[in-house]
């Protein structure tokens, strides 16, 4: 049978990048995606972006939703200090499978835990089954219309506290036009637009950033 684009994604993670070497994993993944098969990732452009805006947090407990090929899971876990944890969900097990392996070629499986699953099903249960009270960052990258429903209810779970950052993947393309609306107009969130371009493309993207007032 013919192999998929996240199992080419992985072998190319295998041939050029080094175990134990975040970074190679990450430039391996990028060069793939410009030279061989475009796949959504977050890329390196607006993953710069995602970069500094954890580098800035220093998050202790982080919640990623929608794993993909453990792309920006690598580009996290790289900048949190060994006692952080990165809680990673994936809804299609098949990316969820590549997601392990890539993340374990980065060597970072000690500070991530890849949970697959429906976000609508976890996020209810993060408290008892994982014992965290709250998260200081969320990144979004799942279905766009999970964004609002799920931050929505991440707010009613009592899992944001007053100064925890959300960032969101794809607000221009895709687009996630209730979730935008809904921070930025919303007395709860101060946010602000990181304008870039969808990953590998000239094409408009970009990133927000909403910080949770309480
Ligand atoms: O669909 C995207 N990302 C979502 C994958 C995912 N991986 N895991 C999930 C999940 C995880 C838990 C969930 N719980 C409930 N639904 C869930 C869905 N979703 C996506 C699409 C594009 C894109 C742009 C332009 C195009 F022409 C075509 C495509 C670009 C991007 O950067 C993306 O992130
Ligand atoms: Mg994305």
């Amino acid at each position: 049978t013919r192999s998929t684009r996240p199992q080419r994604l992985l072998n190319a993670v295998r041939k050029h990048a080094t175990r134990g070497d975040p970074q190679s994993v990450i430039s391996a993944i990028d060069h793939f995606c410009r030279h061989s098969e475009w796949a959504m990732n977050i890329g390196d452009e607006k993953g710069s972006i995602l970069d500094s805006v954890v580098s800035e947090l220093n998050p202790e407990k982080v919640l990623e939703l929608g794993t993909y090929c453990g792309y920006s899971t690598v580009r996290i876990a790289r900048l949190l200090p060994p006692g952080a944890r990165l809680i990673t969900l994936e809804f299609n097990a098949d990316y969820a499978a590549i997601a392990r392996q890539v993340i374990a070629w980065a060597g970072l499986e000690d500070r991530v835990q890849l949970v697959e699953g429906a976000s609508e099903d976890w996020i209810p249960r993060m408290k008892e089954h994982f014992g965290i009270e709250t998260f200081d960052f969320v990144f979004l990258d799942h279905w766009k219309d999970r964004y609002l429903p799920d931050t929505k209810l991440m707010e009613d779970c009592g899992l944001l506290r007053k100064g925890t950052v959300l960032l969101a993947d794809n607000v221009i393309c895709p687009g996630v036009p209730d979730y935008l609306q809904y921070v930025r107009n919303s007395l709860s969130y101060k946010s602000c637009y990181f304008k870039s371009h969808l990953e590998y493309t000239k094409a408009e993207d970009g990133l927000e950033k909403s910080v949770f007032l309480g």
